[in-house]
Formats: structure tokens, sequence, C-alpha cells
């Protein structure tokens, strides 16, 4: 008789950037990903001396060397969902998009064109133009910031985040998440209905990382078979919490954000300092999942906090493969 195989975890591949302080980038990915139980793997395009307070030095990885990483792991781990992060050149777009064509998993696109500190890290407008005709159209969703949303479309002073969300579909994208728009949340554009996802802003200076992080969990909750309004809404309640709980030990002036050490007491606080219960809950919905991945169990350890989002997630998780789309 042979041993029941152990339910397979959900695999996520991130293709982006080195940030030599560890917060953003692929290692801000790692954790984001890990937070929720997910397997990660990376490919490296490009590498980064940076601080929270913005990049120093920065250069990109050989394409040949690029192609070797997608074509290796996408060859031996596979993945159920795919982040693609700093954008560079047109070269690697177009080698990306290349190499990840026809892959049966959900794709996320977040350009990085500015970094929460301001510091620009894509190429000119050839690659942003690569982007919007080669990437956009092949990804599931994808998570610009309002300034990045700005660029991409050229209305450079427009205010309103369902009019940028509207031209970047024009533009070619399928779905749109404009990040920590103004008054505070993110703007979600599925290509037919808009949707605000809400949530307050916290001054804690805790914003590095935090469009990484929310673009691998929205990989990670997609690789699931998450809904893209409902994956749109625990992406932020986790990143807003992670905000809310970051690293202000880590970094002179600026903090990275820190979806890993959140504890049942960091959210007691949070949920006395804000009333802001909902991001406690995301919180608590990361720490069940991982609890659930990690002993492998069923849906118990994920009612330990028995909470909306925790049983969401929580049933994403163990039902990973079912529930992931063709
Ligand atoms: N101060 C804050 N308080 C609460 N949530 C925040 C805060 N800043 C950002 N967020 C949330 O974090 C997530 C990432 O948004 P943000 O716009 O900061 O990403 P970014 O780092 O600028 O993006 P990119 O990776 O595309 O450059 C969003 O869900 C946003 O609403
Ligand atoms: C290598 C690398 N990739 C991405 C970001 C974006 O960071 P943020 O999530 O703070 O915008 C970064 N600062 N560094």
């Amino acid at each position: 008789m042979t041993a029941p195989r152990p339910p397979r975890r959900t695999r996520c591949l991130t293709v982006g950037s080195s940030d030599s302080s560890g917060g953003a980038g692929i290692q801000g990915d790692l954790k984001a990903f890990a937070s929720v139980g997910a397997y990660g793997a990376t490919v490296l395009v490009g590498v980064t001396a940076q601080s929270p307070a913005g990049v120093i030095a920065s250069a990109p990885v050989d394409l040949d060397l690029v192609a070797a990483q997608l074509d290796t792991v996408l060859a031996d781990i596979g993945a159920d969902g795919v982040k693609v992060g700093t954008t560079w050149s047109a070269a690697l777009m177009h080698l990306v998009a290349d190499r990840l064509a026809g892959i049966p998993a959900p794709l996320v696109v977040d350009p990085v064109l500015v970094t929460a500190a301001g510091s620009g890290l894509s190429g000119g407008q050839d690659a942003v133009d690569a982007l919007c005709e080669r990437l956009l159209p092949m990804a599931a969703v994808t998570t610009p910031n309002f300034a990045e949303a700005r660029r991409l479309t050229g209305l450079t002073d427009e205010t309103d985040p369902a009019v940028l969300a509207g031209a970047l579909v024009r533009r070619g994208a399928r779905a749109v998440v404009i990040t920590d728009v103004p008054g505070g949340g993110d703007w979600l554009f599925d290509g037919r209905r808009h949707r605000a996802v809400p949530g307050p802003r916290h001054a804690t200076g805790c914003e590095h990382g935090a469009g990484c992080a929310h673009s691998a969990l929205l990989t990670a909750f997609l690789a699931r078979g998450v809904p893209l309004p409902r994956a749109a809404e625990l992406a932020h309640r986790a990143v807003a919490a992670g905000v809310a709980n970051g690293a202000v030990d880590i970094g002179r002036d600026r903090h990275p954000v820190d979806l890993l050490t959140a504890t049942a007491a960091d959210t007691a606080t949070d949920t006395e300092t804000d009333t802001d219960t909902d991001t406690a809950t995301a919180t608590g919905a990361a720490a069940a999942v991982g609890a659930a991945t990690a002993t492998a169990t069923e849906t118990g350890a994920a009612t330990a906090t028995d909470t909306d989002a925790a049983a969401a997630v929580g049933a994403a998780v163990v039902g990973g493969d079912r529930g992931r789309p063709a």
C-alpha cells in the first residue's frame, strides 16, 4: 500500500530584484509568500544597493542568466502563481514575456517604477511600452501605485483612480489594483466593475516593501484560486497590518513592512489604537494560514482565530490544489 501523498504546497515564483536591506524586492516577496505558507522560488533580474531610505546603486543581471533561471525553475519546480516585479529594460520584458507565455498559472505584474522612498527603478519609455504591450495583457492583474499608474497612462495630473484604472485597461491590462490611492486603501478595476478596497493609513514609517508584499500576497491568493476582489481585500489588509506592526527598529528614518512577526498582542494593540478589527483580522489570517500549512492539518489550525478572513484564506490553503485555476 502506498502512503497517501501530502497536500502539495502552493508554489509561487517571483521574477524580481535583490534589495540589500532585505525589506523589499525578492527578499520581501519570499517573506510575504512564507507569511501565508506558500513556497517561494526566485528569478533574479537585478541587484540593488539600497536601504529603506532609497536606492544607491543598481545593475541588471545578464539576460542569458535570467533565461537560465526561468527555464530551470519552471522545468523542475513549476509555479502555481507568478509575480513579475522590477522592470529594468524592454529586452528583459520581452524575454520574460516569451518565457512565461502559456504557463497555466495566474501572473501578477507589479510595475516597480517608483519605490516607496521615491527611487526610480526602471528603464526608459521603451521599458514602459514593452511592459504595457507584452506583460500587461498576459497578467491576471497589475498593481501600480498611484504615481506609477499616472506614469504608465501618461495622465500625469489625474487624481481619480477610476480614470487611471480605466486607461490602464485600455492600454492592455486585464485588471488593475492601484495601491495607496489618495484617501488611503486601494482601487480595483477588473475590466467590468470598479470598487474601492478601503482601509486606514498608518503613520508608522514602515512602508518599505509594502508594494512588493502586496503583489506577492496577491500572487499567492490567486494561485490558490481566491477570486480577485477577495484576494485584493486580503492582500491590502495583511499589508496594512504589516505597516501598522512594521519593523520600526530596523532602518534609521524609514522602516520595512513586517508580515512575519505580528503577534496576537500586536493585533490587540492595533485594534485598540485604530479600532480597525479588519486589519487585526488580516494579520490573524496570515498567522493562521502559516500554522495550518506548517502542521499540514486541515482547517482546525485556521479556525484558531475563527474569523472570516482566516476562514477564507485557510480554506484557500487547504484547498490549494483543488481551488487552483486550470
Ligand atoms: N501607510 C499605510 N498604511 C496602510 N496601508 C498602506 C500604507 N502604505 C501602503 N499601504 C498599503 O500597502 C499596499 C502597497 O501599497 P504601496 O502603494 O505603498 O506600494 P508601493 O510600494 O508604492 O508599490 P510598488 O511596489 O508598485 O512600487 C497597498 O495595499 C496599500 O494600500
Ligand atoms: C529591488 C527592489 N524591488 C522593488 C522595490 C519596491 O519596493 P516598495 O515595495 O517599497 O515599493 C524595491 N525598493 N527594491
